[in-house]
């Protein structure tokens, strides 16, 4: 799979763009933050990703993907579901009976280092295992494509470090990961960093005003 975005610039309507400009290509396996400022259109750019929203101009070709998963900023679970219902949700509404779906679901757990957790409601997890668990569910409907957004935003030092390492270990997955993020940890778990800030048009322009 392979998202390829030519000058790509996004304006909602009345509104001013976002980023203009901005061109990258990235494969199957690859981990991208996407990182900038509040309101520099990170969200905004997941969404033009996940085919939500299309580009103002240029253009987005994003090829071979067949599924595609978001966690979005904040995600939600069942209180009084296990951490293992929620990752085996998507592996039975796609057929698996429920044994061979929590097999498939407890590896996902285990990649995540979740294992401990398996069978603890949501509601006794904490904010990184809720985040990590909802990374598995994700992993666990099997997309080519997986956008997450903000993981770490509620998150104290540890439990933002636990996701990190998470974020890190989805490499292995051979999964496109794109990541909205303004926390350098979580950057730094990433293979490649896609910043706004050097596609806002209004800094283009204080550029030229300074050159
Ligand atoms: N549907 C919409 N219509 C108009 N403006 C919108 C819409 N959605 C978002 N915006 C605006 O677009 C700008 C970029 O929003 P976006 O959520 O993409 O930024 P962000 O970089 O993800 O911000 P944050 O880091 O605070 O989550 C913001 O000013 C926001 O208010």
């Amino acid at each position: 799979m392979r998202v390829r975005a030519t000058d790509l610039a996004f304006a909602y309507p009345g509104s001013p763009a976002l980023f203009q400009a901005l061109s990258f290509d990235a494969d199957g396996g690859e981990l991208l933050a996407v990182t900038g400022p509040s309101g520099s259109g990170k969200s905004t750019l997941l969404s033009l990703l996940g085919g939500w929203l299309a580009p103002s101009v240029g253009v987005l070709e994003v090829t071979g993907v067949e599924r595609l998963a978001l966690v979005p900023q904040n995600p939600f679970g069942v209180p009084g579901r296990t951490a293992l219902d929620h990752v085996c949700l998507p592996l039975i509404a796609s057929g698996l009976t429920r044994t061979h779906a929590a097999q498939i679901a407890r590896g996902h757990l285990e990649l995540l280092k979740l294992e401990h957790a398996a069978d603890r409601p949501y509601r006794m997890l904490s904010g990184g295992e809720r985040q990590r668990m909802l990374l598995a569910r994700a992993l666990a409907s099997g997309p080519d494509l997986l956008l997450v957004d903000e993981p770490t935003a509620q998150l104290d030092t540890s439990s933002a470090a636990e996701v990190c390492d998470a974020l890190a270990s989805l490499e292995r997955s051979g999964v496109l990961v794109f990541v909205a993020t303004h926390d350098p940890r979580v950057v730094d778990a990433c293979s490649r960093v896609l910043d706004l800030l050097r596609a806002r048009p209004q800094l283009e322009q204080e550029n030229h005003a300074v050159t």
